[in-house]
């Protein structure tokens, strides 16, 4: 019977987080044994673990759940988000306050910690998420290491040293980490109550994605909505692109520093930028559309990591609430004329939406496709599948279902 109870009183710690700045917080391990360094953010999604745990954007990330229970409804295989589950992309650590109690929902294949071994991520629990989550917001995301050893046998001095002498993620290009390999095409369209996953059967307009680390729902959301998706690795060149005929070209979300991905993003975003062809970004694919356009990104303090972040729409006066992840921002004060701001955050005034005026392009910081999370903004994939048919002389589709 597992126990949701601090051990501590006659446990000895079974995991420990290990911060550059030397303070060492212990919990009890649970998840895959060994250690991995990265930086730890706190999300604070009350529900929708898996799908945080596999979203490439977290790759080098530890991810600390504010909310206190985590894993009681189990895990799937349904709810996974990174495209090629094999490669294990996603967070490399995960902190929880109560201990992982047996699973009982109706969904439930599996415990979280089998899960968590298998998945290759380290994690601790049983410590105050809340004392680590003021830390962030006084101090910043820190760099850590965060190690697992079933008999409680540490080289704390080790960890130290490993936790100080990581880079961080400014300057480092994780996508090309998570990316895929290889073209593919997906025709997976959104989860149904009671159904499932559905199958695409005709699609009438095509997408190019180009993956730098991007969720599944996102490309089932576009395949809902008609359009055949080609996903293809985060290097592919423009003319490669524009040789598929895409109607239109989207651009992931994923990890890292986006001015170190920007170095071969930018230039193919660029290239691209110069057909009339609609152009829409997603988290990473935006702050690289705003490099490209001669914005400028910069790391934030804490970091926007949840589901319930409210974004104003200018262009309609509307306030969504919305998903997000990310540690880097576009600098609006830095976006050259002709490129609007469209979406801006109401938790910190950051910037949340660009488009180009006047022509079919714009991207969004939050996540529109959500798992996990509020749906409020799927509206941004009928506004980027209606510059699609206003391109070709189709009609266009409500913008709200
Ligand atoms: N979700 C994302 O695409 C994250 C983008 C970028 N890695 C950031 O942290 O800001």
């Amino acid at each position: 019977m597992a126990t949701t109870t601090a051990p501590w009183a006659t446990e000895k710690p079974t995991a420990l987080l290990v911060l550059a700045d030397g303070t060492v917080i212990e919990g009890r391990g649970l998840g895959a044994t060994g250690s991995a360094v990265a930086e730890v953010c706190f999300n604070t999604a009350l529900t929708g673990y898996e799908e945080i745990l596999t979203d490439p954007s977290y790759a080098g990330q530890i991810v600390t759940f504010t909310f206190p229970h985590i894993g009681n409804v189990g895990t799937n295989d349904e709810d996974i988000e990174d495209l090629h589950p094999a490669a294990r992309a996603g967070a490399v650590g995960a902190i929880f306050k109560a201990n992982v109690t047996d699973p009982s929902n109706y969904r439930a294949a599996g415990h979280l910690d089998q899960w968590l071994k298998r998945r290759g991520i380290v994690a601790l629990s049983g410590i105050d998420t809340r004392a680590l989550t003021v830390l962030i917001r006084e101090k910043g995301m820190p760099n850590a290491v965060i190690a697992h050893a079933p008999d409680g046998v540490f080289d704390i001095e080790d960890l130290k040293r490993r936790a100080a002498a990581w880079s961080g993620l400014i300057g480092l290009d994780l996508a090309k980490e998570v990316t895929s390999g290889q073209s593919s095409v997906w025709r997976e369209t959104p989860w149904i109550w009671n159904e499932g996953y559905g199958e695409q059967d005709a699609p009438s307009l095509h997408v190019v994605a180009i993956d730098y680390g991007v969720k599944r729902n996102i490309l089932r959301l576009l395949a809902g909505l008609g359009a055949k998706v080609t996903v293809v690795p985060a290097q592919t060149g423009a003319e490669e692109i524009l040789a598929m005929q895409p109607d239109g070209i989207f651009l992931s979300n994923g990890p890292g520093d986006p001015e170190a991905t920007g170095e071969y993003a930018v230039p193919v975003i660029q290239s691209l930028l110069k057909t009339d062809i609609p152009v829409f970004g997603i988290c990473l694919g935006h702050q690289m559309l705003a490099l490209a356009l001669g914005g400028k990104t910069e790391k934030m303090h804490q970091g926007h990591h949840g589901a319930n972040h409210p974004v104003k729409d200018h262009t309609t006066g509307k306030v969504e609430i919305v998903s997000m992840n990310h540690g880097f921002a576009v600098d609006a004060d830095s976006l050259p004329e002709g490129v609007e701001e469209t979406h801006v955050s109401l938790f910190d005034g950051s910037n949340c939406g660009i488009a180009l005026t006047g022509r079919p392009v714009f991207s969004v910081q939050h996540h529109p496709e959500a798992s996990p999370g509020p749906q409020d903004s799927h509206y941004l994939f009928r506004r980027f599948v209606n510059l699609i048919r206003e391109r070709r002389g189709e009609e266009a589709l409500a913008e709200r279902a």
